[in-house]
């Protein structure tokens, strides 16, 4: 696969590169270009250039339609998508063809079929205290595309983060510049040649690659022809680009990082709660946002609780590996400052020795923790790898009083069979997204974001027509 900027309607690799590395054995599988400044520019202009052209006054079926065209495009190249998002993650192919490519086939779906049947509310009768001024007056809300949309993703859901903003952005009748994170090029170079060949007009969507902080991502996030950017990844980037948007009151929405609570009670059925953290711990090795970090169990069932889920970390086979050798050792300084702040390990801890060509690659254990007190940095900070901190509580103020005591507020699950403490617990638990009895089951149409550092705004359905469009209120005198 050879990463490739698209620009203009145009496909180029000007300029410097750098190695893609695979994951899974630290092999090289080609080489991405690297924006610089200039080629970022022109990508704003032909974006900037579209807006002015055809697509800025394409209606909500044509938009609709070649939403659907890209969906179709991308279905009709399925097994690519998956081998380009398998060699880049080094993640199983079962989960880029179950996960990835259909959530990105479902995101350009989703927003085609939201164009339709958004109803506008139009206002005509005078309501005392809401009315002023004289004569009756019809008011009506249309909606008018934000202009050029800059999109930066991560490295962990490449394809389906990127798409999740692309085709809202696209929906509303924006343009779209995005930058994929330089760990990931390879699904969005394919998606572009989608786009490409179901004959968007040239400038609707431009790509750019290369890397955040004094390279394409910033020369992006801080172009003052932006009109709005849509961000996935880390808090500490999302504070960066900020202060660059800051400048030209650039209109931001984010989704950043996490440190997610889950929350067992005594009362759970107890097979359903140690196999939804499993999953919600160790899917593709702990690097998706909503995955839980800290666990928190109550006492009468802390110890069973720990025991089997540490059996099962220690029997989990076939794992991914992490996306570089640099968070490989992110990871693993982790465990080791873990262990140094009193942590019991109750499983992996380490790396694993296959004894095969993974062992060039940048795999690590999946870990269970306990034993470490609230203040441990590993209990407070976002590793994003495979690994949980078990605590035990006595009361339901105690678990959520620990659950909210966390400088990020993304996602969080609650096991219990208590329907009544359920629909008491999951409004005070402060993250975006509660799942109850789950995890990651997810509806498009919902409300998705996090709060505190977690991020800005939220998307999914409505909610992204209404970040990727401006409402505008028409007053007509009567
Ligand atoms: N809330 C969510 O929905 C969600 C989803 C996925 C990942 N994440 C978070 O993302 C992080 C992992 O992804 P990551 O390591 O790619 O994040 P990251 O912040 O390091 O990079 C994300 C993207 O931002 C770019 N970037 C980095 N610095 C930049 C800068 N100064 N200006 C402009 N662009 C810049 C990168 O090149 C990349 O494309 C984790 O913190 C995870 O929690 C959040
Ligand atoms: O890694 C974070 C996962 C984010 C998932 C979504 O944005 C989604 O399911 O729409």
């Amino acid at each position: 696969m050879k990463a490739e900027h698209y620009v203009g309607g145009g496909f180029r690799s000007d300029g410097p590169s750098f190695p893609l590395i695979a994951p899974v054995d630290g092999s090289e599988l080609g080489t991405v270009p690297e924006a610089t400044r200039d080629v970022v520019d022109d990508a704003v202009t032909a974006a900037r250039t579209a807006l002015r052209g055809p697509w800025g006054t394409t209606g909500a079926e044509e938009r609709a339609a070649a939403l659907r065209a890209v969906a179709d495009g991308i279905e009709a190249r399925f097994d690519e998508f998956v081998d380009a998002e398998v060699a880049d993650t080094g993640r199983s192919r079962e989960f880029a063809r179950t996960v990835d490519v259909p959530r990105a086939v479902g995101n350009f779906r989703a927003y085609a079929e939201l164009l339709y049947g958004r109803p506008e509310r139009a206002y005509t009768t005078r309501v005392p205290g809401w009315s002023t001024g004289a004569g009756q007056a019809l008011n009506y809300t249309v909606r008018r595309p934000l202009g050029v949309v800059a999109i930066i993703s991560p490295w962990n859901l490449p394809l389906l983060l990127s798409t999740w903003k692309i085709a809202p952005a696209l929906a509303c009748g924006n343009t779209v510049v995005l930058k994929p994170s330089e760990e990931t090029p390879s699904t969005a170079t394919l998606l572009a040649r989608v786009i490409d060949d179901a004959g968007l007009p040239d400038g609707v969507f431009n790509l750019v690659h290369g890397h955040g902080p004094a390279a394409a991502g910033e020369f992006l996030t801080a172009h003052p022809g932006v009109d709005a950017i849509a961000f996935t990844g880390e808090s500490a980037t999302g504070a960066a680009i900020m202060r660059n948007a800051a400048d030209h009151v650039t209109p931001v929405s984010f989704e950043l990082g996490g440190k997610n609570p889950a929350l067992v009670f005594a009362d759970a059925d107890l097979d359903a709660a140690v196999d939804g953290t499993v999953r919600s711990s160790f899917t593709h090795s702990g690097q998706i946002c909503l995955c839980t970090e800290r666990v928190y169990v109550e006492r009468p069932v802390f110890d069973e609780f720990v025991v089997r889920l540490g059996e099962r970390a220690a029997a989990l086979d076939g794992y991914g590996p992490m996306i570089s050798a640099d968070h490989r050792d992110k990871v693993l300084a982790y465990y080791r400052l873990a262990r140094e702040e009193g942590a019991t390990v109750v499983a992996g801890g380490g790396a694993p020795a296959f004894g095969d060509e993974r062992d060039g690659g940048f795999h690590v254990e999946p870990t269970v923790l306990t034993g470490l007190p609230e203040t441990a940095r590993a209990v407070r900070e976002e590793i994003f790898g495979p690994v949980c901190h078990v605590a035990p509580f006595d009361t339901e103020d105690e678990a959520l009083a620990l659950a909210n005591d966390s400088p990020y507020g993304l996602a969080s699950t609650l096991w219990t069979r208590d329907l009544s403490r359920a629909h008491r617990v999951a409004p005070r638990v402060e993250t975006g997204i509660v799942w109850v009895n789950c995890w990651n089951l997810r509806d498009l149409r919902t409300p998705f974001g996090g709060v505190k550092a977690s991020g800005i705004g939220r998307e999914g359905g409505e909610y992204s027509l209404d970040f990727f469009s401006e409402p505008v209120n028409v007053c007509i005198q009567i």
